[in-house]
């Protein structure tokens, strides 16, 4: 382990210096595309602008066959592309113990290092992977001359991963945030299901039989597979200053449980969501926005609450320091995203007395 001192110090000779805080930019969508489909390939100007993440997928759902295309599909995107200032430009490498991630990680660091924000790194097992991946990292920035760090993200889908999950956010000051990875960790975990996310009608549990009549009606509530998980992955981000998110949600014409799924992780903690096809992304848009009426009861709180201590009622409910705190994380949350976002400046601006919130 590196002793306190030495942690933000650069892992090689002229290396930049690793960052102290984590940038808080706006990534309530993180937006995959194929470099290696033209169809795709051709859609990500367009897309500059409308949002947070636009992630450049080198690992699975892509073929094997088009790796080194996707590569160079992406090394050409970023030359040729303009990704202003509010749309970052992040990809996904491939597996640490694949054949094409060496050549990812040299190719793209060289040739595109200056306009890579993040690069997601697949199936981490522990901390060790991330000291590895940074101390390649500060090698090639070096050498490439870079004037800031990558950031790295991983992809929890592992079980190993999860049960490291704590050591794996405190890795690196690289360590941008984690994503939960349903797919790979189901199948890690010998889960019996077969989707990409999202839930399953038989994880449920069913009402006690009314007046012992174990043949009556009983209702049943479908539970969430995935709250351990996340629950887990927010605390362990939380505590080291990083950022958590939900990953991918398969079902693409299930728009609706779509909004489901991520509404869940945006009030457990979560900052954003993938979007995997083009209608997904207004859906993570939507939730990971504090909604109006959200914002407005927060500024009545921190109106009423006055230098922020002792109680006060509002509504009939009890407003208190710590009630003033969870507001506080709304405001802090909307006004990030306004500054980048000005129709969302607009809608929170025209809300300002609408108070019917969802808390
Ligand atoms: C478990 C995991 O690892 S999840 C992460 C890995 N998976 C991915 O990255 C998947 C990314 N998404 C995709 O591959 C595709 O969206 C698919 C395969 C799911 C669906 O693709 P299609 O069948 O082409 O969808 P559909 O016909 O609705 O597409 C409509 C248009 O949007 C385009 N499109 C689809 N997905 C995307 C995308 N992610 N980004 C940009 N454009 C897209 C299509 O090319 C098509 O373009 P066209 O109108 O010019 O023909
Ligand atoms: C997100 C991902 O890679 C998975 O679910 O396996
Ligand atoms: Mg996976």
């Amino acid at each position: 382990m590196r002793s306190a001192k030495d942690f933000f110090a650069p892992l090689a000779v002229g290396a930049p210096a690793p960052l102290r805080d984590v940038p808080a930019r706006p990534s309530r969508m993180i937006h995959f595309f194929d470099p290696s489909n033209p169809k795709m390939a051709a859609k990500v100007p367009d897309l500059v602008g409308s949002v947070d993440v636009l992630l450049g997928n080198l690992e699975d759902a892509v073929k094997a066959d088009n790796k080194e295309a996707a590569r160079q599909g992406l090394v050409d995107i970023a030359k040729a592309t303009d990704f202003g200032e509010h749309t970052q430009l992040w990809t996904r490498v491939n597996a640490l113990d694949s054949p094409w991630v060496l050549d990812d990680l040299t190719t793209l660091v060289t040739e595109i290092g200056d306009k890579l924000d993040v690069i997601m790194v697949p199936k981490v097992q522990g901390a060790e992977d991330i000291h590895y991946i940074d101390r390649l990292l500060a090698q090639l920035e070096a050498r490439a001359g870079l004037a800031r760090p990558i950031l790295v993200h991983a992809i929890l889908e592992t079980a190993r991963g999860v049960a490291n999950v704590e050591e794996i956010c405190g890795a690196s000051p690289r360590m941008q945030g984690i994503s939960l990875g349903p797919a790979d960790l189901a199948a890690d975990r010998r889960m019996k299901t077969t989707r990409v996310g999202g839930g399953h009608p038989g994880y449920l549990v069913r009402q006690d039989p009314v007046d012992g009549d174990i043949d009556g009606a009983r209702t049943t509530y479908q539970q969430d597979l995935w709250h351990y998980t996340i629950a887990r992955m927010v605390d362990a981000c939380a505590m080291h200053g990083i950022f958590p998110y939900y990953g991918p949600f398969g079902d693409i014409k299930d728009v609706v449980a779509c909004e489901d799924q991520f509404r869940n992780a945006f009030l457990l903690g979560c900052v954003g969501a993938w979007s995997l096809h083009p209608v997904q992304i207004a859906i993570a848009k939507k939730v990971f926005s504090p909604s109006v009426g959200d914002v407005a009861h927060a500024r009545r709180v921190k109106a009423a609450m006055g230098d922020g201590t002792g109680a006060v009622m509002l509504d009939g409910k009890m407003e208190d320091d710590a009630s003033l705190k969870q507001c506080l994380v709304i405001l802090e949350l909307a006004e990030r995203l306004s500054s980048s976002d000005p129709e969302l400046a607009q809608v929170y601006a025209a809300g300002e007395g609408d108070a019917g919130s969802e808390a």
